[in-house]
């Protein structure tokens, strides 16, 4: 008998609008709870193409969106006015209807690069955004997983497999990487597990295969593997063909 898979929970949909609805009800149902229990809300949210549908389900959630802080779990170190921030992403679907009103923790700011403004921004992050009460991730191709890429070598801190955000380790930094043309800022895996509710947002078979090799093989080196066996709770994967 091999290793044991990884633990995590799975919801399983026949297509995009309808998983782009369950996982809406469910962000919002998370925020509604930490409003709730604390008053306020922080929830961090992929880039890429796969949320668009989910972030509009989600802006039509109803709850006290003006208590809540919004921010990405990376960024292209891009202006927010191009097509590839994830800032615009976010203020293009997810920033409308009800969710208008939510407030933006940006990670870009007007400088050459994410290294000149890591200080800034780690800080403001560290003490407007954490602890998170939801995080959702989504994966790359190549298993990477917010800007943690897997040219980043599996001893980085960054993604270090252990444990809740201990004081002293970074929970922002600047990636550069072979596989992207553009500098990135990210969350690092510290700072995402101090979300009590973690969702994998992954839609389409070739992705699905890479995350059941990152599930089941111990000798997987990828980012998405160290979320996996890092999580202090097992995520929950939402996925669609
Ligand atoms: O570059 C990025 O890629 C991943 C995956 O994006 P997708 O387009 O394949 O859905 C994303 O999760 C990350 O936030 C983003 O910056």
């Amino acid at each position: 008998m091999g290793p044991l898979p990884l633990p995590l929970h799975e919801r399983l949909f026949d297509d995009g609008d309808q998983l782009a609805q369950a996982l809406a009800r469910q962000v919002a149902a998370d925020l509604r709870g930490a409003l709730a229990r604390h008053g306020e809300a922080c929830v961090a949210l992929s880039g890429g193409n796969t949320p668009k549908r989910f972030f509009q389900a989600l802006s039509l959630q109803t709850l006290d969106w003006a208590r809540v802080t919004v921010l990405p779990v990376d960024e292209r170190w891009l202006p927010p006015s191009h097509p590839r921030s994830n800032e615009k992403l976010l203020r293009d679907h997810l920033l409308q209807n009800n969710a208008a009103v939510a407030r933006v923790l940006p990670m870009y700011r007007p400088t050459e690069t994410p290294e000149a403004a890591l200080m800034p921004v780690l800080t403001r992050i560290a003490n407007e955004g954490l602890p998170l009460d939801v995080a959702v991730l989504g994966m790359g191709e190549d298993g990477h997983v917010a800007s943690l890429f897997p040219d980043l070598g599996r001893d980085n801190p960054a993604l270090r497999e252990i444990g809740l955000q201990p004081q002293g380790r970074a929970p922002v930094i600047a990636v550069r990487t072979q596989a992207m043309p553009e500098p990135r800022m990210s969350l690092t895996l510290s700072a995402l597990f101090t979300a009590p509710a973690l969702y994998l947002h992954i839609e389409g078979a070739n992705k699905r295969a890479l995350l059941d090799t990152a599930q089941r093989d111990p000798r997987c080196t990828l980012p998405i593997r160290a979320v996996l066996s890092g999580a202090p709770v097992p995520p929950t994967l939402y996925w669609s063909p």
